[in-house]
């Protein structure tokens, strides 16, 4: 035997539904993208072909859209996440850890020009931004009481400001073309996640579904405000700045990470024109790639 088989998990990816839930006129919504990842006594069916121990991810497909007709929790992304997650480890005895992450699609209430209230039952896109929760729970060091983890998100939202930020004392050396500038465009696609202080007892966590709300709402703010209000000396400063707000604000989060292209808007060199006295340079090529990546997670001391 020259091999082996180190890791296997498997699951069902992408499973997209739409959940209402009625009452009468009024219906709350809830639009999920999820994939579940199992793990357990599974090698065989990899190095055996032995299928006998095999949740099919069909059923697994299946078994999501039955709990999110069935669940208490669907509109609460982290909850939903973790009664998915539940749900594998007590089912099949041979299953003992499963990872489940939910996107959250917005959809926000019409508001009519015709009424001072929101709509019942009609909705609107508002972002192409995504709530993200996550759920792993490990039964693989005790059985009798897994160890869960949560971690939520947040992701895909694009923003740009056109002045307020700047980019100069970085390295000047043979490689270097940039120039420094004290007025620049800074766009970027945030992408965010932060893990949840859980606690480690089912029903605790699920009491906490309005406070990880609070938190997803709360991150959302400090991201969008961070990045209007605060003048920006690079990406990585920025970065810095929403993480420790975050830290700060919400004690349930004991660890935030950041992923942020810089996405490159280029002045576009307009000198061949004749050029009135004083004219700036305000048109711009906006470039898909390459961009910068500015990664940082910050941690509660
Ligand atoms: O905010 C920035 N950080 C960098 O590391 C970097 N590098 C670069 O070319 N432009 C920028 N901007």
């Amino acid at each position: 035997m020259t091999s082996k088989l180190t890791t296997a998990k498997y699951g069902k990816d992408g499973v997209k539904l739409l959940r209402i839930l009625r009452n009468g006129d009024w219906h709350d919504i809830a639009e999920y993208t999820v994939t579940v990842l199992l793990q357990g006594d599974i090698h065989t069916s990899y190095t055996s072909s032995d299928n006998s121990v095999i949740v099919s991810t069909d059923s697994i497909k299946n078994t999501i859209n039955i709990l999110a007709q069935n669940s208490q929790h669907v509109l609460q992304p982290e909850c939903f996440a973790l009664e998915i997650a539940l749900h594998f480890l007590n089912t099949y005895a041979h299953i003992n850890k499963a990872e489940v992450c939910v996107v959250k699609h917005r959809w926000t209430r019409i508001c009519p020009s015709s009424s001072v209230q929101p709509h019942g039952h009609s909705f609107r896109r508002d972002g192409d931004d995504k709530r993200t929760a996550s759920a792993l729970v490990d039964a693989t060091v005790s059985s009798d009481t897994p160890s869960i983890e949560l971690k939520a998100g947040l992701k895909d939202v694009l923003l740009l400001k056109s002045t307020g930020s700047s980019f100069a004392n970085f390295i000047i050396d043979s490689f270097t073309t940039l120039k420094e500038t004290d007025d620049r465009v800074f766009s970027t696609v945030v992408d965010c996640s932060y893990t949840l202080n859980a606690p480690q007892n089912v029903s605790e966590c699920f009491a906490l579904a309005s406070a990880f709300d609070e938190i997803a709402q709360g991150v959302r703010d400090i991201t969008l405000d961070t990045f209007a209000l605060e003048f920006s000396e690079s990406v990585q400063a920025t970065l810095f700045s929403m993480a420790q707000k975050i830290v700060e604000y919400h004690q349930l989060v004991d660890n935030v990470n950041y992923n942020l292209p810089n996405k490159h808007y280029i002045p576009i060199d307009l000198s061949f024109y004749q050029m009135s006295v004083g004219m700036t340079n305000d048109v711009l090529l906006p470039t898909e790639l390459p961009s910068g990546l500015i990664c940082g997670s910050v941690s509660r001391l």
